[in-house]
C-alpha cells in the first residue's frame, strides 16, 4: 500500500457533478482529487443524455423536415446515426475529460473509491494496489445510480438491456420490449422505433405518470402514430427465454414475443459498495443531506461528508447535479476558509431549486419540457392552485413552425401570490421555452409584470402571452 496522500477535498465519483464539486473546490483556492473506477465524465457524457439525445436527433429532424412542405426526406441511415452516436460519446475515450481536469488543476486517482473512516477514502485500483486519501476539509461523494432491473420471474434469464446497453448498441434489434413507462422507456422506444425496431411498451401506469397528465397522454398517441404498440396499466408478471426468441407474459394475460427486453423502471443509488457502514450509513442506500449537500446521520449533519447528484435522490438530473456541486464546492471552501456560509433559502450554498425549480426535457417528438409543480404535485401538497392550459397549435407562431403542429401547455399558478408555481410544454421544439418559465418560477416573477415580457410574433413563446389572455387581464393589475 502506498503512502496516504492528502487533499482539501476528495471526491469519489468522476462524473459531470464530481468534476464540478473538485473544479468550484480548487477555482476557492483549496486542493482537490477525484477518484474514478471507470470513465472520468461520468454516465451523462458515456451513457445516458449525450448519447441518448444522438440516438434520438435524426428521428426527430426528420420528422420536423417532412411537417416542413417541399422537402423530401430519407432516413434516418442506422450506420449515420450510430456513428454519430460513437462521436458524441468520444468513442469512449475520457481523454479530453482528463485533459480538462489536468487544465483545472485537480488531481485523478484511476480505482474503486470507499470510505474507511472519517474523512478517509482507500482506492482499490485495477491491478489491485490501494492508496489511501485524506481530506483535510471534506468528502464529497458523488458516484450517481444505476438502473433498477426488478426481480421479475426469467427477467434476469433473457439478459435484458439496461439504459447502458440501449444507449451504447451497435446494432438494431429486430423486436423491442422496453419495460416502464418513465423518462427512459419513452425515449429510448421513440429512438429505436425510429432506427427501424418492432417496439412495445409495457408500463404499469399512464406513461411519464410524474409528470402533467396530457404530456403522457399526447406521448403515447404520437409514439404509437409512429407504430410503437403501448401498453399502458398493465405488468410484466414473467419472462420466459427460449430458442426462439423471448416471451414476455404480462399481467392481463397477453404474451408478447420479442427479441430483447430493455429494463427502464428507475434506479438505484451507487452506494452498495461504497465503505458507508465504517461512517455509520447504510450501505445501498440513497443518501439524504442538508440544502447544503452535507450527509444527514442520525444525528444531524455529518460536518465533513457531502453527497451530491443522483445518489442524494434529490433530482437525478445531469444539470441539477451540476448546480448541487456548485453549491457544495462553495460552501466547502466557505466552510474551510471560515467565510460566511449562505444556506437560507435561494442563498448561494443552498440548492433551494431542488425542491421548488427542477427543469426537465423529455426528448420525445413531441418533446416535453416542465419545471415546477404539476397540478398533482401541488394537490399532494395541499397548495390551492389555479390552472391555465393552451392548445399550441393555435399559436401562430406554431402554425408556421410545422404542419400539423400538435401541442399543450400550462401553467400552474399561485392565486394568492400572483406567481408561477410551474408550467408544462408539450410539442415540437418546445425544449428552448423551458428556460423562460424557469425564470419565472424561480424569480417568483408577478404575472402583472409578465404582462411586460412581450413575447416575439410569430413565435412559439406567444403562447405565453395566450396563456396570460386564459388567467385574465385583471391580472396585469399591479
Ligand atoms: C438513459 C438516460 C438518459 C438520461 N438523459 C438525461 C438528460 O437528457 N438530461 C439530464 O439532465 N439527465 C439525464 N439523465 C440523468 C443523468 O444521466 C444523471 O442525472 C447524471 O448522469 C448523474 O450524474 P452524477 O455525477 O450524479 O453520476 P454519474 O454520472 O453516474 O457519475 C458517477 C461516477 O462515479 C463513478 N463511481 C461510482 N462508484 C464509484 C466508486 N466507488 N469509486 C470511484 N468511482 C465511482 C462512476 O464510474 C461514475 O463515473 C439520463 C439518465 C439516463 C439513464
Ligand atoms: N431527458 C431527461 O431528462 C432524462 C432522460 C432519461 C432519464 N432521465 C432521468 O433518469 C432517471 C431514470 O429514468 P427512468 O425512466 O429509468 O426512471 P423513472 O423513475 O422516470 O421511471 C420508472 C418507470 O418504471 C415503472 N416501474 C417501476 N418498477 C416497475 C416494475 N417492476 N415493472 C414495471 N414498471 C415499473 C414506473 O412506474 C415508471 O414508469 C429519472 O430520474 C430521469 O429523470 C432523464
Amino acid at each position: 500500500m502506498a503512502g496516504a496522500a492528502e487533499y482539501d477535498v476528495v471526491v469519489v465519483g468522476a462524473g459531470s457533478t464530481g468534476e464540478n464539486v473538485a473544479g468550484q473546490a480548487v477555482a476557492g483556492g483549496l486542493s482537490a482529487v477525484v477518484v474514478e473506477a471507470e470513465r472520468v465524465g461520468g454516465d451523462c457524457s458515456y451513457w445516458a443524455c449525450m448519447p441518448s439525445k444522438a440516438l434520438l436527433r435524426s428521428g426527430s429532424a426528420a420528422r420536423a423536415a417532412r411537417r416542413a412542405p417541399g422537402l423530401e426526406v430519407h432516413g434516418p441511415a442506422v450506420t449515420d446515426v450510430l456513428a454519430h452516436r460513437d462521436q458524441i460519446v468520444s468513442h469512449y475515450d475520457d481523454t479530453s475529460q482528463v485533459q480538462w481536469l489536468d487544465s483545472a488543476g485537480i488531481d485523478l486517482v484511476r480505482g474503486h473509491g470507499r470510505l474507511t473512516g472519517e474523512r478517509e477514502v482507500t482506492v482499490t485500483t485495477a491491478d489491485g494496489e490501494e492508496q489511501v486519501l485524506r481530506a483535510r476539509h471534506a468528502v464529497a461523494l458523488c458516484t450517481g445510480s444505476a438502473a433498477l432491473v426488478p426481480p421479475l420471474p426469467g427477467l434476469a434469464e433473457s439478459e435484458p438491456w439496461t439504459s447502458r446497453d440501449a444507449t451504447s448498441a451497435r446494432e438494431v434489434p429486430g423486436r423491442l420490449l422496453v419495460v416502464g413507462g418513465g423518462v427512459v422507456a419513452c425515449e429510448m422506444a421513440q429512438a429505436w422505433n425510429d432506427l427501424g425496431a418492432e417496439v412495445t411498451v409495457v408500463a404499469r401506469s399512464e406513461l411519464l405518470s410524474s409528470m402533467e397528465d396530457v404530456a403522457g397522454r399526447l406521448v403515447r398517441e404520437a409514439l404509437t402514430e409512429y407504430g410503437v404498440d403501448v401498453r399502458t396499466g398493465v405488468d410484466v408478471s414473467e419472462v420466459r427465454s427460449g430458442p426462439d426468441g423471448i416471451q414476455v407474459h404480462l399481467g392481463d394475460g397477453s404474451v408478447v414475443a420479442t427479441d430483447r427486453v430493455l429494463v427502464a423502471t428507475g434506479r438505484r443509488p451507487r452506494t452498495d459498495d461504497l465503505g458507508l457502514e465504517t461512517v455509520g450509513l447504510e450501505p445501498g442506500s440513497w443518501l439524504d443531506t442538508d440544502d447544503t449537500l452535507r450527509v444527514l446521520g442520525a444525528d444531524g449533519p455529518l460536518p465533513w461528508l457531502y453527497a451530491v447528484g443522483d445518489l442524494n435522490h434529490r433530482a437525478l438530473l445531469t444539470h441539477q447535479g451540476k448546480y448541487q456541486a456548485r453549491a457544495a464546492g462553495d460552501v466547502i471552501v466557505a466552510r474551510a476558509t471560515g467565510a460566511t456560509v449562505q444556506e437560507q433559502r435561494w442563498g448561494a450554498h443552498a440548492a433551494t431549486a431542488d425542491s421548488v425549480a427542477v427543469p426537465q426535457v423529455v426528448f420525445t417528438d413531441p418533446e416535453v419540457a416542465s419545471v415546477g409543480l404539476t397540478s398533482a404535485a401541488a394537490a399532494r401538497e395541499g397548495i390551492e392552485v389555479r390552472l391555465v392550459d393552451y392548445d399550441l397549435a393555435s399559436v401562430a407562431g406554431s402554425v408556421v413552425h410545422a404542419q400539423g403542429y400538435q401541442g399543450w401547455a400550462r401553467l400552474v399558478v399561485d392565486p394568492q401570490r400572483q406567481v408561477l408555481l410551474g408550467a408544462t410544454f408539450v410539442g415540437q421544439d418546445v425544449a428552448e421555452l423551458l428556460q423562460s418559465a424557469t425564470i419565472a418560477v424561480v424569480g417568483e416573477v408577478p404575472l402583472h409584470r409578465l404582462w411586460h415580457a412581450v413575447p416575439a410574433y410569430p413565435t412559439i413563446s406567444e403562447v405565453w402571452l395566450r396563456l396570460l389572455d386564459g388567467l385574465g387581464r385583471d391580472t396585469a393589475l399591479a
